[in-house]
């Protein structure tokens, strides 16, 4: 029995088949996350403007049940001090196969570890997909943003970002540099008494589960390369590592082929025909090109850490991340989050572009195989921008821009569909 989370009475699970393909009955259960912050604005919207598409899609045939699962500030409310993350939400989003969550809140430096790190951690969910792409209309600091359409693999389960660090002059932190010195050699910690310090794990097996499906996404949607994203020249067996079995699974799985020697190679879509081109490059070097010559990346395949920050880079070429939608996924389990976090100076002021978590439902509509509601989505999110009746941040930025709340482009959203 459940403690607090309430099981609607009507709907049905989606449920996973043995080939990890979904059967989804048509008034399935979804569960939500609010989160903390702003998830208080834009989640109510995003719940609003799915409902709305999807009866306008389906005309009554089909329907989402909600259910309110809880996480961060609300569960602690609920379940007492301490409980961020109770157990009965992490194996309802288990269980239930498709959810959607809200921003939660992670404190710099002291406190506890992120607790969407942690989500991601505890259901495996090692893809996360961003894709970026240009609504017409949006305001954008470059001069030709439909260039970038890009979709972002980022993974989501190693890196430095696991969170195995210790605390300067903690003894942890002591221990392990002895070690490092000691055992290791190591010369070049150049303020060992005062240095905190983190592990970096990269693995052969989590990059190669990244990059297969980087690469599998690149085949069903016809796109002309994979670039593996990464700072191999400096950390040569993490970094590097990754670069070198993102090459070597392209060609021993895909069958990619060398390009004049390699180590960029190639494979013809078994789809299409078309050739799809396995590239790399280095992040920072990565991070100017995305800038001056977006239209040659397509799929980026990259490490944890690159990948958080090149997801709000190249949100920013198409309007911020108050529209970059995301997916975390394993091969079973999908929970949709938009790119921004809590954003705390403007929680509960009903302010923030909800777009970031509307277009993630999108993509669970479409995982879903609802892509009629999806489509309707799509259309009526390019109708409100292009009606000028947007939120501050486009408004600060467009020429005759009507801003309106966070709620309000709900409305707008609504009345194009
Ligand atoms: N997946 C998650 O749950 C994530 C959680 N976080 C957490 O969120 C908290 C706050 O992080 P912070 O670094 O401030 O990053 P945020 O993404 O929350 O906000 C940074 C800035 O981005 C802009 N922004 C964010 N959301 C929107 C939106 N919906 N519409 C328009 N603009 C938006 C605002 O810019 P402006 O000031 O220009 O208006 C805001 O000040 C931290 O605890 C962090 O750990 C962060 C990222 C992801
Ligand atoms: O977990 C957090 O607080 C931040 C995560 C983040 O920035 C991201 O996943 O993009
Ligand atoms: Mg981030």
């Amino acid at each position: 029995m459940p403690q607090h989370i309430q099981v609607p009475p009507q709907g049905q699970k989606i449920t996973v088949r043995d080939d990890l393909s979904l059967q989804v009955p048509d008034e399935p259960i979804v569960p939500y996350i609010e989160g903390d912050g702003v998830g208080v604005d834009v989640t109510p919207v995003m719940l609003k403007v799915v409902d709305a598409a999807v009866a306008k899609a389906y005309g009554g045939r089909r329907k989402i049940h909600w259910m309110e699962v809880y996480a961060g500030e609300k569960a602690v409310k609920l379940y007492g001090p301490g409980v961020w993350l109770p157990d009965e939400t992490v194996a309802a989003l288990r269980d239930y196969a498709v959810s959607i969550k809200g921003p939660l809140t992670t404190p710099v430096g002291g406190g506890f570890r992120s607790l969407n790190v942690t989500l991601r951690q505890a259901l495996d969910l090692y893809v996360c997909l961003r894709p970026v792409r240009y609504f017409k209309g949006v305001p954008s600091p470059l001069k030709e943003p439909h260039k970038t359409n890009m979709a972002i693999f980022r993974e989501n389960s190693e890196d430095i970002y696991a969170g195995i660090e210790y605390e300067a002059r903690s003894d942890k932190a002591r221990k392990l540099i002895r070690f490092l010195q000691e055992e290791m050699g190591v010369t070049t910690i150049r303020f060992p008494e005062t240095s905190a310090i983190g592990v970096k794990p990269v693995s052969i097996e989590g990059t190669e589960r990244l990059v297969r499906q980087a690469i599998q996404y690149a085949i069903d949607h016809d796109k002309p390369s994979v670039t593996l994203v990464h700072k191999g020249n400096i950390m040569k067996f993490t970094e590097g590592g990754f670069r070198e079995w993102g090459y070597a699974l392209a060609q021993r799985e895909f069958g990619a082929q060398p390009i004049d020697g390699g180590p960029w190679c190639r494979l013809p879509n078994p789809k299409t025909g078309r050739d799809i081109v396995i590239k790399d490059v280095i992040a920072d070097a990565f991070l100017q090109q995305i800038l001056l010559r977006p239209a040659e990346y397509a799929v980026v395949a990259t490490l944890n850490l690159n990948g958080d920050y090149i997801s709000d880079a190249v949100a920013a070429q198409v309007g911020g991340i108050g529209i970059a939608p995301g997916a975390n996924m394993s091969d079973s389990v999908a929970c949709f989050e938009a790119t921004h976090g809590t954003a705390p100076k403007y929680a509960g002021k009903d302010y923030v572009n909800p777009g970031s978590s509307i277009l993630s439902a999108e993509m669970m509509l479409r995982h879903m195989g609802w892509k009629e509601a999806a489509d309707l989505i799509i259309a009526s999110m390019e109708l409100a921008i292009q009606s000028k009746k947007v939120t501050y941040d486009f408004a600060r930025l467009m020429d005759g821009a009507m801003q309106v709340s966070c709620s309000g482009f709900g409305e707008v959203m609504i009345e194009h569909m």
